[in-house]
């Protein structure tokens, strides 16, 4: 075997910008959605019940960016001093199978997940958006806030969380035009955009307090019994998703609620789907191996891994 190169997470921070991320998010999102390049099995997912949570393994193949990749994720949602999410991703040569770097697969999530809902905000958000509302205060809220402040800039930022402490955290390191909630119904009041990004297995954000026209991006709940937005919410917006197939095979915010989904994010990017920018619309985020895999691969490019 060549040498296996190991990237630290150090590493991946340095390079993966979001500058050069989300433009290649964004273009891997409408080659997923071609159907021609790349193959790519809905995570199998291996459930702890002890924990709540699961190992996740996500392999994808991409004849277009020549991509042969893997991410293993695990969720352990009752951690309290260390994160929740933990991943490793390992990337072989597309033409031998030969593996050639294992990296560190946990700034890839948080920041691969946070480029895939800012790609989505930019094709579904009515205008230009003042107010971001975010529902959470961890990892992924932390990325999403400088991912989305990477194409907006917003003039009010609101942190709503179920343990006020984490908000108010999270609203102080961000900064002056940042406020911390202690309600819902408050932080979202009148917001242009908004991002789920909680643990919550039962619905913290409801239909009527949501501003018509607003964005929402779902990226929480990704197990077919766990919904972060509540059903009515779900059936009278516009539903977006990364893949249809995910979707309903771990959603519950569409499985639960029976909405329906209007068309995948990269459907929009190729313009063969509307983007109904006027209408309330939900991108639902599950997570997908090609963006793991484009991610990883702009690292090891980067290091002059070939
Ligand atoms: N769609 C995607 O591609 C991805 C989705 N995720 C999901 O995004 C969500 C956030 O992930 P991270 O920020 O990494 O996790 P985290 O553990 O860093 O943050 C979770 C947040 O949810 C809050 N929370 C915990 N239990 C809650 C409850 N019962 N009700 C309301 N809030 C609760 C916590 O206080 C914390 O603010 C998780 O559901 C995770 O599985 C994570 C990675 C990728
Ligand atoms: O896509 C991912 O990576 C994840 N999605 C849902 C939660 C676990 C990680």
């Amino acid at each position: 075997m060549d040498t296996l190169v190991i990237v630290s997470s150090e590493k991946v921070t340095d390079i993966l910008d979001y500058t050069i991320l989300i433009p290649a998010i964004e273009k891997s999102l409408a080659e997923f959605s071609k159907r021609t390049g790349v193959i790519q099995p809905v995570r199998n997912v291996v459930l702890i019940p002890e924990s709540e949570g699961f190992l996740g393994c996500m392999p994808v193949y991409s004849r277009e960016d020549d991509i042969l990749a893997a991410k293993i994720v695990s969720f352990f949602p009752q951690n309290k001093d260390v994160s929740t999410h933990h991943a490793v991703m390992l990337i072989f040569c597309a033409h031998t199978g030969i593996p050639k770097a294992l990296l560190d697969g946990d700034v890839i999530t948080a920041k691969r997940t946070a480029a895939t809902s800012a790609v989505a905000t930019k094709y579904l958000v009515n205008g230009k958006p003042d107010v971001l509302a975010l529902l959470g205060s961890g990892v992924q809220a932390r990325s999403h806030v400088a991912a989305l402040s990477e194409l907006f800039t917003f003039k009010e930022i609101r942190i709503w969380n179920h343990r006020f402490d984490g908000a108010v955290k999270l609203a102080e390191e961000i900064g002056l035009n940042c406020a911390s909630c202690r309600d819902v119904s408050e932080a979202v009041k009148n917001a242009d955009v908004i991002v789920t990004v909680t643990s919550a297995k039962n619905p913290v954000l409801r239909l009527d307090w949501v501003k018509p026209g607003a964005h929402i991006n779902a990226v929480g709940a990704c197990r077919p019994d766990w919904s972060e937005i509540d059903a009515d919410l779900m059936r009278s917006a516009v539903v977006y998703v990364d893949s249809r197939e995910g979707a309903l095979k771990e959603s519950g915010d569409i499985i639960l609620s029976q909405a329906e989904i209007y068309a995948e994010i990269g459907d929009v990017i190729l313009g063969t789907r509307e983007a109904m920018r006027e209408k309330t619309t939900v991108f639902k985020s599950l997570g997908m191996a090609i963006e793991d895999g484009v991610a990883a691969k702009l690292v090891i490019k980067k290091l002059g891994i070939e």
